[in-house]
């Protein structure tokens, strides 16, 4: 079925809908990952946004129940080269435009994404319509500038859970509002118990964490640093997230408030959130990284990770005080900020994925580098809450 897709600046691509009639809006931008379009269908950092895979062949192993990172596709909409219905993979068990069409999300196929990525490098991520309904390309133009932008936007709130739940052998186990949020209702049968803050939490991550040892429990992002505190967890994890770091700014009060309480750790929105508690400022990149080759250099070892990636947001590397925080990663593309950990406090936070989903697993230690300082910090400290020593 014809399709139109009309960028906000007035650029139009002729496609095809590969999932019926339908439209749909939000902000493009591309994916350089050569495979893996489910984990980023369901990725809830994507949530507003229409992905493009510069891979020119998408849809050819189908999907399966298990490569999700959420328990729905989050982006606003699909945009490939060359859809392949013809699936072929041993795990598959329905097609990528049967997948799409359940949960009503668009696919368009037939248009050329490298002359769109190009575009988009040029001159910015932008909004954007696509639509099989209206052929009007100027009214399409006109409601793809209307659409909201991704700046101000707190999205990490609509994506949260609405109940904690822990995370055990891969499955949520739901912790009802009412009950009373205590240190006891951990089961302590781990290594390490953590609170992880859900500002959009990839399940790879929460896999992640179980297999470096921790018992999981998953906050709503809107929990306040006095509950953490009664949960008394032996650390805190700040999970990735869509949108735009800066209206979420009760989130940054609660980690400001939990600064020096117990180990954190933060990856992508929680690595921005993290960097604004510590006075930091945030701003929206370009187009932003996302992808599975993203060279990032540890600054300690001078080693190179390649990374994967999804943000559109940064932390301005030169807002952050050199007597508070250090620098430990920084992007080899574009010289931005991939990671920092505090001079005297247990926190350290890296702007990318090391949960990978699709990607690499270069920067996978991370997870049980946590477990360490974790254990580390409760042999040093017992139960007793860490006094921070320096201007937090
Ligand atoms: N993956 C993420 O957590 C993304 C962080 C943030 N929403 C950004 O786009 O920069």
């Amino acid at each position: 079925m014809k399709a139109i897709l009309a960028l906000e600046d007035g650029r139009i691509f002729p496609c095809t809908s590969f999932t019926g009639a339908g439209e749909a809006g939000g902000e493009v931008v591309f994916n350089t990952s050569m495979t893996g379009y489910q984990e980023v269908l369901t990725d809830p950092s994507y949530r507003g946004q229409m992905v493009t895979m510069t891979c020119p062949m998408i849809g050819n192993y189908g999907v399966n129940p298990e490569d999700v990172e959420s328990d729905r596709i989050q982006v606003a909409a699909f945009i490939v080269k060359e859809y392949q219905d013809f699936y072929s993979n041993h795990r598959a068990t329905s097609s990528l435009a049967a997948y799409l069409k359940s949960q009503d999300v668009m696919g368009i196929e037939g248009l050329d994404t490298r002359a769109l990525t190009r575009h988009l490098r040029e001159k910015g991520a932008m909004r954007a319509i696509i639509s099989t309904l209206e052929a009007d390309t100027t009214v399409l133009v006109e409601r793809a500038k209307a659409l909201p932008s991704m700046a101000g936007r707190d999205l990490a709130r609509e994506v949260s859970t609405e109940i904690p739940y822990f995370w055990r052998d891969g499955r949520r186990i739901p912790l009802e509002l009412s009950s009373e949020l205590n240190e006891k209702i951990w089961k302590k049968n781990r290594n390490h118990t953590v609170a992880a803050f859900d500002f959009g939490i990839k399940y790879n991550i929460l896999r992640s964490l179980e297999k470096a040892g921790f018992e999981v429990l998953v906050l709503p992002a809107t929990t306040s640093a006095a509950t953490v505190k009664a949960l008394n967890p032996d650390g805190i994890f700040l999970s990735n997230g869509p949108g735009d770091p800066e209206p979420v700014s009760y989130a940054v009060k609660t980690i400001a408030e939990l600064t020096g309480f117990k180990p954190i750790f933060g990856i992508c929105l929680g690595n921005q959130l993290l960097g604004l508690a510590m006075g930091g400022k945030t701003f929206k990149l370009k187009f932003g990284h996302r992808g599975g080759n993203q060279a990032v250099r540890n600054e300690a070892t001078k080693r190179v990770e390649i990374t994967s990636q999804n943000h559109g947001f940064a932390v301005d590397l030169s807002t952050l005080d050199p007597s508070l925080v250090t620098v430990t990663h920084v992007n080899l593309n574009d010289g931005t900020l991939e990671g920092f950990r505090h001079n005297t406090l247990p926190i350290f936070t890296v702007q990318y994925h090391p949960e990978a989903s699709p990607g690499p697993h270069d920067a996978h230690y991370l997870f049980n580098d946590f477990s360490e300082m974790v254990a580390e910090n409760k042999e040093k400290r017992g139960q007793t809450p860490f006094i921070p020593t320096k201007g937090v």
